[in-house]
């Protein structure tokens, strides 16, 4: 790489000098990389270069370079990290969120796309408005379940748009299996966890050769992860075609077409990665080795939707300004539905500061580049890992989270949570930067879930808004108790809190109770198999 470095004749980018034999690998953080990273952008600038054992990193830090390489550069910019274990040994490339940039990604892309693009979701929502009945249900029955009423929300409206299935409990192996291929992306995606990692040719060793029980390991991920694919993909044959596994099995060519196998494998693993894309198998790739999987929060939408929550539960103010919202456009007598949205505007101005203020994925998802490439006069090896720093912001201010939403020139007085930052005139002001565009990844690989995910958490806040009051608990003094306080990690997650939702009024209680719960899509699980 050296050589081909001094014939460019351009320098790579900045970075801390490192050490023989190691290069960087002491300045790759092992915790809050984030931080870590908006650190060394502080001392190198937006692009940072770091180079350990083979393993290369880009760090980019501000919205000019992840729009330079990861819209305008796109092509080169697309590519994921090459991990011989994860990939290689547990099968996990079937995944399309670690499959390498190419034919066989564009295929399950444009699969998926067509079915979680926009219009496609408006043909979910009824299920989705169906789904939200049963939450607001559960809600009724139990005040303090809102976790586990919101969980079973997301997990359902995805298990059933994609295999039209309902899963009979937490138990079910619908919802068990993709859990425990999850914790097989945090515990193999992060390079060097293992040593095939570092040395690829260890694959070849056989698995009897004591010390190999790495090799066990990761037959066990991959036995679970490709029954998890096509376990209810399979079931969908044959059975009343209402969700996207059986839609797309009847659109398959014949069985004795040559083309058969190839087009059925991209359809079963482009609907698996709608349900293991729903959660969080993205801080799999960072250096973070003391990571606990959550099966709860791992599910992404539920963590966004729990930071809404949060913020309305400390600041009562918003919540009634958002009540009287709802009681205007919606009235009194019934649910809001996605018709309603245009005129949500404070709600939907809400949620918007709520992704800025704590994006997901602070550091999103790393890209990978294909070729050599010279940018703004620094050469970029291929293969190098491109992190987008979603947190940096030009400065940095210690123990105070700053990234790209923290920047002043994108949104004044950043630190300020403050919804009204969008709306102008009574409507959402177009020409602030939507968050949206940024909480969801970069380029060709942004989030193609993330039609699905925002519709579902702004129909869950609001029906909330709608029937329920969020009372938050209080200290002696009548103060909030609670605080806007999240989890370290790399899925930004708020730390678990109580909260006690109540009907808004008897009337709204009533309301509930008469709501008829119309699901014709669903499929218990005995009557599938
Ligand atoms: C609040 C919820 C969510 C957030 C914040 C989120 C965020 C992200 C981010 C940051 C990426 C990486 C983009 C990049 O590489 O630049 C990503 C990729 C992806 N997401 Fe999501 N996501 C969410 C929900 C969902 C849902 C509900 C689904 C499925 C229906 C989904 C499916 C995917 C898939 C398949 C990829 C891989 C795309 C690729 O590599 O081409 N996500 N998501």
């Amino acid at each position: 790489r050296l050589w081909k470095q001094k014939i460019s004749g351009h320098p790579l980018p900045p970075g801390p000098r490192g050490y023989p034999g190691i290069g960087n690998l002491l300045d790759i953080p092992t915790g809050r990389s984030e931080v870590k990273y908006s650190e060394l952008a502080r001392r190198y600038g937006d692009m940072v270069y770091l180079e350990s054992l083979g393993t290369k990193i880009l760090v980019i830090s501000s919205l000019k370079r992840t729009t330079e390489l990861f819209e305008q550069k796109s092509s080169n910019y697309s590519d994921r990290a090459d991990l011989p274990m994860i990939c290689g040994q547990m099968g996990y490339e079937a995944y399309m969120s670690l499959m390498r940039y190419g034919s066989r990604w564009r295929r399950q892309r444009r699969l998926f796309h067509e079915h979680y693009n926009p219009t496609a979701v408006g043909r979910l929502h009824g299920l989705i408005l169906d789904e939200r009945r049963v939450f607001v249900q559960g809600l009724l029955k139990d005040p303090f379940g809102l976790m586990k009423s919101s969980r079973s929300y997301f997990t359902r409206t995805i298990l059933k748009a994609t295999y039209g299935i309902t899963p009979s409990g937490d138990d079910d192996p619908f919802i068990t299996q993709p859990i425990k291929t999850v914790e097989g992306f945090a515990r193999a995606g992060v390079p060097g966890t293992f040593l095939v990692d570092l040395i690829p040719a260890l694959k070849y060793i056989p698995e009897w050769v004591p010390g190999t029980g790495w090799k066990k390991i990761a037959r066990d991920y991959r036995e679970t992860a490709i029954e998890s694919r096509a376990r209810p993909f399979n079931l969908r044959k044959g059975i009343a075609p209402h969700s996207i596994a059986s839609y797309m099995i009847s659109n398959l060519p014949n069985g004795d077409d040559p083309s058969y196998e190839e087009e059925r494998l991209c359809a079963q693993d482009a609907t698996a990665i709608a349900y293991v894309g729903a959660r969080d198998r993205h801080r799999a790739f960072y250096s973070n080795r003391s990571l606990r999987l959550d099966p709860d929060l791992s599910l992404q939408s539920l963590a966004a939707a729990m930071s809404a929550i949060l913020h309305l539960a400390i600041r009562p103010g918003a919540q009634k300004r958002a009540q009287e919202e709802i009681d205007e456009v919606v009235g009194c007598n019934r649910l809001p539905d996605f018709s309603d949205r245009p005129r949500l505007v404070y709600i939907s101005a809400f949620l918007k500061e709520v992704f800025r203020m704590h994006p997901s994925f602070p550091l999103a998802v790393p890209h990978a580049s294909v070729e050599d490439d010279i940018h703004d006069g620094y050469f970029i090896p291929n293969g190098t890992i491109v992190i987008g720093n979603t947190w940096h912001a030009p400065l940095m201010i210690p123990h105070l989270r700053r990234h790209i939403f923290h920047d002043p020139e994108l949104y004044p007085d950043p630190f300020r949570f403050n919804p009204d930052r969008f709306i102008k005139d009574g409507q959402i002001n177009k020409k602030v930067v939507d968050p949206y565009s940024i909480a969801f990844g970069y380029g060709r690989r942004i989030c193609p879930g993330r039609h699905m995910s925002i519709d579902s958490v702004f129909l869950m806040v609001a029906s909330i808004l709608a029937m329920f009051d969020i009372n938050a608990p209080k200290d002696r003094n009548g103060n909030v108790s609670i605080k806007e306080d999240y989890m370290d990690g790399l899925l930004v997650q708020p730390k678990p809190f109580n909260c006690r939702i109540t009907p808004r009024s008897a009337q709204h209680a009533k309301y509930i109770e008469g709501l008829s719960v119309v699901d014709p899509a669903a499929l218990p699980m005995d009557t599938a198999q």
